[in-house]
């Protein structure tokens, strides 16, 4: 069964994208995480599939993998590359996608940075969620991290240096997340800057994070160490986020950045894991 594919990334965020609005496809977990496997398949960080959308105003519905076969909420990155994706296809510099957690509106800017609104960050600790009842400011962890959800859970450690990395794993797994999270480490350069590395849930330490940045600056807003405005510096590049303060969009939290297409090709789902 040979598919056609696009592999895109947003700063080394990398995906595999499958297009799903003519018909389903036969994904199951097992052959999504042969897919993304990064000898053995094309390799991605997420795997991401687009159907048609049966929101009201919205272009596309597009759902998010990750290499180890589970389904994420949300993907900044990989939603901002989709936007790029429905610009090129049907020329329309504002498409809005469908996801599981919620509606976003983009926008391909002159620069041709795509931004996408993330929507409200949720900040209870059920919407996270959390094991059990909690301030998601302060996780009782050692580090000291906040907790916030941009419709995927995360949770973003302030540090001084990048050690802490190597204990992403086991944070992801820790019985506080019962959905496992993914981890950010944050070191607050200005208060309009940020670098940030991010252990993802069900994918390891990526080169960018949309989800991420966006928690690290709401979370590191809550805690007063930077501006609504901050610019976050990832190993791939930088994202410009703004958690919007006032006027019709109080609230969201939008997200700008580079998109880039490295190739298209066509494959046989049917030589993959089923
Ligand atoms: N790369 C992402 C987030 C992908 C999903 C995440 N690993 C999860 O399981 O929630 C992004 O750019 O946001």
């Amino acid at each position: 069964m040979q598919t056609s594919f696009f592999k895109m990334h947003g700063l080394g965020n990398d995906f595999v994208i499958l297009d799903e609005r003519a018909g389903h496809l036969p994904l199951t977990p097992a052959r999504i995480a042969a897919l993304a496997h990064r000898r053995r398949g094309i390799g991605c960080d997420q795997l991401v599939t687009l159907r048609p959308a049966c929101a009201e105003g919205a272009d596309v519905f597009v759902r998010f993998f990750n290499p180890d076969g589970s389904e994420a909420g949300a993907c900044g990155n990989a939603s901002r590359c989709v936007a790029e994706l429905i610009f090129r296809q049907t020329g329309n510099r504002r498409p809005v996608l469908q996801t599981r957690a919620g509606t976003l509106p983009a926008r391909i800017e002159a620069d041709g940075l795509v931004t996408v609104d993330m929507g409200v960050p949720r900040l209870e600790w059920q919407a996270v969620p959390l094991a059990v009842e909690m301030d998601t400011l302060h996780l009782p962890l050692e580090g000291d991290p906040a907790a916030a959800s941009m419709g995927n859970p995360h949770a973003t450690f302030f540090v001084k240096d990048f050690s802490m990395l190597s204990h992403g794993h086991a944070l992801e797994h820790d019985p506080l997340f019962p959905e496992r999270a993914n981890i950010g480490f944050a070191r607050i350069d200005t208060p309009e800057h940020m670098r940030l590395k991010v252990h993802e849930r069900g994918a390891g330490v990526t080169e960018a994070c949309g989800s991420g940045a966006c928690a690290a600056v709401v979370n590191a807003v809550r805690r007063g160490l930077v501006q609504r405005r901050c610019t976050v510096e990832l190993d791939g590049g930088l994202l410009q986020i703004e958690w919007v303060e006032s006027g019709p969009q109080a609230g969201h939290v939008l997200m700008t950045g580079a998109t880039a297409t490295a190739f298209e090709g066509t494959v046989d789902l049917a030589t993959y894991a089923s």
